[in-house]
């Protein structure tokens, strides 16, 4: 079961513990701390409970726990060491519509409890869904490392002036941009750092400047359309952009990057070397921006990228003011990169200077016989050039019909690997939904090679071996 996680006002709101021993204390100092009304029920209380029921900070209604009890409360949590009891409140809880929470109990939990970061007002809740506690109190640590100590402060801060900001920024898109540029900027480095005072002066000051926002085009690539192989500037470019246009052939995990209220607009990728759709989109990318947008257009990066291959007219980009970047994704010729990228040892020892990067452009495929012996790393191989592409290799001497493997690999984590022949290129060519690379040569030519390079680099990975006929 998935459990939802919702923040709740307890301020003066009833609950029931039945328990007064060491469990139950912890759930009751945290409740008290959000200021929930605690009543308890319990044979016996612990020190530090009596302390609390002295004080009045919580009530011991009873000793003996009867149903009538949960009329008048929110939620109950059973916290004693009889799960006879345990179960007779849960059933009764759920009985009557209330939330109820059984400790240490998941399968008897409407509600479970998270481990909490708490720098109010900002808080941060984080579950395993009842799994492994452990793990989230791990997590906490990990986190809480992170996160500045004076955050609530400067969320106080902009609570302060938020009424002001409101007013100067009524629309949302400035607004957003706004708090972009104070949140990643000085403003936040001086609460980091204490100097509240000044913090503060330079958030009045940013208030009244009379900052223009324009609109913005960014064209981003993603290494054959990847999550793994983001730079972190691309991370950033997709978390503030108001719309993305993206190749359709790209990673849905890539694509969860994306802040969540913005447009996504899917680019047929297969299209795209029609000029006049590619132009239309280009055009788009502008009419965007000019509508104070920011906008990325991400591609999959197929390595040949370049500024001319987009139709977009800069001088309107700069008439209009508006920002242009390209963001470049990693290279892919390095071995290092294609390794990770297909899970495929391409670095070992004994095989790393057999591999050869064949650049793959789309209207130049060129090779000499001098490869002959090497086994080529073709990226970039798709639907229309693979008939070109194996027609020079076979020109150049490579025979697919006797002695050459051939391998294609898609990039995740249920690879498929193609071997032997070409015979069936067609029956290969549909299943390249999206550019892909191709292997070939004298090391693939050996199916117990192909086997080792997979498992010296990740024994988990799930591929399979397809023989066509
Ligand atoms: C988050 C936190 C909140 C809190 O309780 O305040 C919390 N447990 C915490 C600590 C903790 N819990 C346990 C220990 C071991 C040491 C010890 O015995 O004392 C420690 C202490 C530690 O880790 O140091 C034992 C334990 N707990 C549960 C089981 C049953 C099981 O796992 O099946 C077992 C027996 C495990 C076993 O025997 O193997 C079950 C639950 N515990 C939950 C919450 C709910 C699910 C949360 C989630 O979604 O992950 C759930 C389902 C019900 C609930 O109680 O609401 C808090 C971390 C606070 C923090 O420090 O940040
Ligand atoms: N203590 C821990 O570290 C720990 C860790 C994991 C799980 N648990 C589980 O959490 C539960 C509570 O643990 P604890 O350490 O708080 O136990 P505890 O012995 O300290 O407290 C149990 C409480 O339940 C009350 N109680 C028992 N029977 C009752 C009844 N019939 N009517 C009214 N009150 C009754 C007792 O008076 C006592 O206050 C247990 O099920 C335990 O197995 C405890």
């Amino acid at each position: 079961m998935k459990y939802f996680p919702l923040f709740i006002a307890l301020k003066k709101c009833p609950i029931l513990v039945v328990g007064g021993g060491k469990i139950a204390t912890r759930k009751i100092k945290l409740l008290l701390d959000f200021g929930a009304q605690i009543q308890v029920v319990s044979n016996t209380l612990c020190q530090e409970l009596k302390e609390l029921n002295e004080q009045k900070k919580i009530f011991w209604i009873s000793k003996n726990f009867h149903k009538s009890q949960l009329k008048k409360v929110f939620l109950v949590i059973a916290a004693t060491n009889n799960n006879i009891l345990n179960e007779t409140v849960f059933k009764n809880a759920n009985e009557s519509y209330r939330l109820v929470n059984v400790v240490d109990d998941k399968k008897k939990c409407s509600i479970i409890f998270s481990s909490i970061i708490d720098r109010y007002p900002l808080i941060i809740a984080i579950s395993s869904n009842g799994i492994v506690p452990i793990l989230t109190r791990l997590l906490r640590e990990k986190i809480e490392s992170l996160i500045s100590f004076n955050i609530g402060k400067l969320i106080t801060i902009i609570q302060k002036w938020k009424t002001r900001i409101n007013q100067k920024f009524k629309n949302i898109f400035y607004r957003r941009r706004f708090f972009e540029e104070i949140l990643n900027g000085n403003f936040s480095s001086l609460i980091k750092n204490g100097n509240i005072k000044e913090a503060e002066n330079l958030l009045s000051k940013e208030i009244k400047n009379k900052k223009v926002y324009k609109g913005a085009v960014i064209i981003l690539e993603s290494t054959q359309g990847s999550k793994n192989l983001l730079t972190l500037r691309g991370l950033q470019a997709l978390q503030e952009a108001d719309i993305v246009l993206y190749d359709s052939v790209i990673d849905k995990e890539l694509l969860n990057l994306i802040r969540r209220d913005a447009q996504i607009i899917s680019v047929n990728f297969h299209k795209l070397d029609c000029f006049y759709y590619k132009k239309n989109i280009d055009d788009r990318l502008i009419k965007l921006a000019q509508q104070n947008k920011r906008v990325v257009r991400l591609i999959f990066g197929n390595f040949i990228i370049s500024i001319e291959n987009f139709y977009l007219n800069f001088n309107q980009l700069k008439k209009s003011n508006i920002f242009f970047e390209f963001i470049p994704g990693v290279s892919i010729f390095n071995k290092y990169i294609t390794s990770s990228l297909l899970h495929i040892a391409l670095t070992n020892r004994y095989f790393k200077n057999d591999f050869l990067f064949i650049n793959n452009d789309h209207n130049n495929f060129y090779l000499s016989s001098y490869f002959k012996n090497k086994t080529l790393i073709i990226p970039n191989v798709n639907k229309k050039n693979i008939f070109v592409i194996i027609h020079t290799l076979i020109s150049v001497g490579y025979n697919f019909k006797k002695e050459n493997f051939i391998l294609i690999n898609s990039i995740s984590m249920k690879q498929i690997i193609f071997l032997k022949n070409l015979k069936n290129l067609k029956k290969i060519s549909s299943f390249l939904s999206k550019p892909i690379f191709l292997i070939v040569g004298k090391i693939i030519n050996n199916k117990k090679n192909v086997q080792y390079l997979q498992k010296v680099y990740n024994p988990s990975i799930n591929f399979s071996l397809v023989q066509l006929n």
